[in-house]
């Protein structure tokens, strides 16, 4: 089943559009990701799909409901994370938790979600003494405690430290095992990597690539690039499979401990893309 049907999607703000036609099918329990350069699109078409902003034109069904028409049974059952959030700075973390919960018919508990946040040792404290990265697994837990059935994340793990950044995918990848579906922005490839089951890449509001990461911009089937050193020089060739050029070094016996086999990385062919779409 399909959690978001986007056809023909378009917004402007004043003569400027910002969004011009774009196509997006979600199935229900995949993770998406969203990747584009600054000023792409991407929240103002997660915002329109929230049902935070209307639409110029175009189709769009999340969760089978139109969002710029969707009531508060429908708001229940998606959770969103806004880029930035700054409200409420006086409560605790946990008393905003419990506070959030209420509009849900069925929360998570807040301690659970705290804990899934890896925010226990900050539970009793003031929402404005968190640090940034701290703040930002508040607004993921927040997202989350509602058990939505579609969760937005726009830019989650802005200003997290690694070690947090990891514990945040494997809470995303808890979340997709329990069959929630994910739309994800970021500017973080290799969270979309790890992520992501497929991603689009926006550039001034239109979708120029998608598919899974590994064949986004027909990156499987790129060449590999095979470099070793061969008598203190470096040498590299490109080739479409790399074996029988390694089978042919091994026969000849040369010295392959610097061997190195690379092919673009997801960040090479993004770069590319949005590079041809200026
Ligand atoms: N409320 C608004 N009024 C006027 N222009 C806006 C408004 N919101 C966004 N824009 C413009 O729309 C374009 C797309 O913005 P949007 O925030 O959707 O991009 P984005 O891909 O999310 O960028 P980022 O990666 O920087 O978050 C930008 O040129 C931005 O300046």
């Amino acid at each position: 089943m399909t959690a978001i049907e986007v056809r023909g999607l378009r917004k402007a703000y004043k003569n400027h559009e910002v969004v011009r036609g774009i196509d997006l099918d979600v199935a229900r329990g995949e993770v998406f990701a969203l990747l584009g350069p600054n000023g792409a699109g991407k929240t103002t078409t997660t915002e329109i799909l929230e049902g935070h902003r209307f639409r110029d034109g175009g189709e769009a069904r999340v969760l089978g409901v139109d969002p710029g028409t969707a009531g508060t049974e429908w708001r229940a059952r998606i959770g969103i994370v806004l880029q930035d959030t700054d409200d409420a700075a006086d409560l605790t973390v946990r008393e905003m938790v419990q506070h959030v919960a209420g509009f849900y018919p069925k929360p998570r508990p807040a301690d659970e979600v705290i804990g899934l946040v890896g925010l226990e040792e900050k539970s009793r404290s003031r929402i404005r003494t968190l640090s940034g990265g701290q703040r930002r697994r508040m607004d993921v837990a927040l997202g989350i405690v509602g058990r939505p059935e579609l969760l937005f994340l726009d830019e989650p793990t802005t200003g997290f430290d690694p070690e947090a950044r990891r514990h945040f995918w494997d809470l995303i990848r808890t979340l997709a095992a329990e069959g929630t579906t994910i739309l994800l922005t970021t500017h973080y490839l290799d969270e979309a990597e790890a992520l992501a089951d497929r991603l689009a890449v926006l550039a001034a509001g239109r979708i120029v690539a998608e598919g899974t990461p590994a064949a986004l911009g027909g990156r499987s089937s790129a060449g590999a690039t095979v470099s070793w050193r061969e008598d203190g020089v470096l040498r590299s060739e490109e080739v479409p499979d790399p074996t029988p050029l390694i089978r042919k070094l091994v026969a000849a016996e040369t010295d392959l401990s610097t061997l190195t086999v690379s092919r673009p990385t997801l960040e090479d062919t993004y770069l590319n893309l949005i590079g041809a779409h200026r």
